[in-house]
């Protein structure tokens, strides 16, 4: 066998080493994702947090922790971000760009305030900030910005700490090529599930699952422009549109069927949020002769608590009392396509010598998605 040399690194990957004297643009990088609690004692107070105002009724929130519950009262999504953060330092550190990363959450331990006094404590004054969420939307964005300007104020660090939030990155190839891989594999094993049942001959239906929310919360986002040119509220867009894509660039996936479907709705019943609810769905196709379902859960980067209750136990469930095939995808984690291109659309933002962008992300997802949040919603790089 023979060895191959060690690729050398492609130029764009290496960091311009900052003039004597010169500094970069940030000097910390803040990974803000949602927390999650540790143990039973967490629950609750984590799940008040997490719905602080908004009229989520009670029975819902004794349901929702039933799931943490199950899993000793944790979640596992810190430790899932944790891995994410040591595997962005690490791609970080290849590229040779040294900038310090920091770790806050929206509704538990470590605190967003927590996190903003130490890196101000320690001389960071300008943070790029990566937040888990691929799509643009309400919760996903515009709430990160009002925790952080909340937090600012709490702790006096307004005009101190100057943040700037990296943009979705659903549209991405870090995103979409690890997608591309699981649903090849999802057909895959569906079919071959199939054939072990001597079903060689059954339909296979790909759902490609995401976060309900309120279809008040959807409507009211804009641009006009997307809505007019995908025909429905500019959250769904964004999901139809990876779908399409990924469906069209899989050869595994020619033929086959698929829809956007929506899991964890909450909130009042009686207030309308986006459906079909993959369960729903599941009985649908169920009825109407499908004999396996691939179950892409691609409006999460991690498989945290809602993905695995809702996907696998729930719509697993829904599936197996149907007598349906099933296959829960994996989330992108901490795929090295995911971690590298992540830090292709970071490098976007940070720049060394002569204002250069060290790196850029690719885009995969085909159209125009620059004006998806409210004004300035991204920040303006420094
Ligand atoms: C769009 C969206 C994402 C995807 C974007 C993103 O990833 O950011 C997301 C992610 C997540 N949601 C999570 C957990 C929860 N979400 C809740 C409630 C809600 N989510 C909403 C939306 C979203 N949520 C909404 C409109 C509500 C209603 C209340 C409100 O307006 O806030 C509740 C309260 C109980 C309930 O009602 O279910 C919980 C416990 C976890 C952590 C899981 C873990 O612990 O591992 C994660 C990553
Ligand atoms: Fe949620």
């Amino acid at each position: 066998m023979t060895t191959t040399p060690e690729a050398p690194m492609p130029a764009e990957y290496i960091a311009q080493q900052p003039l004597e004297g010169e500094r970069m643009n940030y000097d910390a990088i803040l990974l803000a994702s949602f927390g999650g609690p540790e143990g039973q004692d967490h629950v609750i107070p984590f799940l008040r947090n997490v719905t602080a105002g908004r009229g989520i009724p009670d029975e819902r929130l004794e349901e929702v922790a039933t799931h943490y519950r199950a899993n000793g009262g944790v979640s596992p999504i810190n430790a899932q971000n944790l891995e994410l953060k040591a595997a962005l330092e690490a791609e970080l550190a290849k590229r040779q760009i040294e900038i310090p990363m920091y770790w806050g959450n929206r509704n538990w331990d470590p605190y967003f305030n927590d996190t903003f006094r130490e890196m101000h404590e320690v001389g960071h004054r300008k943070v790029l900030v990566l937040v888990t969420s691929a799509y643009a939307g309400y919760s996903s964005n515009d709430q990160y910005l009002e925790d952080f300007e909340r937090s600012l104020k709490e702790t006096g660090l307004e005009g101190e700490l100057k943040l700037v939030k990296i943009r979705q990155f659903f549209y991405d190839k870090a995103f979409t090529s690890p997608n591309e891989e699981f649903l090849a594999a999802g057909i895959k094993d569906v079919q071959s599930q199939l054939q072990d049942k001597g079903k060689t001959e059954g339909k296979i239906k790909v759902l490609f699952v995401t976060h309900s929310i309120p279809t008040s919360v959807a409507e009211a986002q804009g641009p006009q422009r997307i809505k007019d040119l995908f025909g429905t509220d500019v959250y769904t867009a964004q999901h139809k549109a990876v779908a399409d894509y990924l469906m069209s660039a899989v050869s595994e996936a020619d033929g086959i069927d698929y829809q956007v479907v929506f899991q964890s709705r909450s909130g009042d019943p009686r207030t309308p949020w986006l459906e079909p609810d993959i369960n729903d769905q599941i009985e649908e196709d169920a009825a109407g002769g499908y004999a396996g379902v691939v179950v892409v859960p691609f409006g999460f980067i991690s498989d945290h608590m809602e993905v695995i209750w809702d996907l696998d136990t729930e719509a697993k469930e829904t599936a197996e009392e149907l007598g349906l095939a099933f296959h829960r995808a994996p989330t992108t984690g901490v795929h090295p396509e995911f971690i590298s291109g992540l830090v292709d659309v970071m490098g976007e933002y940070i720049t060394g010598v002569n204002a250069e962008p060290l790196a850029n992300g690719e885009q995969t997802v085909p159209g125009d998605w620059s004006d998806l949040t409210r004004e300035g919603g991204w920040g303006t790089p420094l």
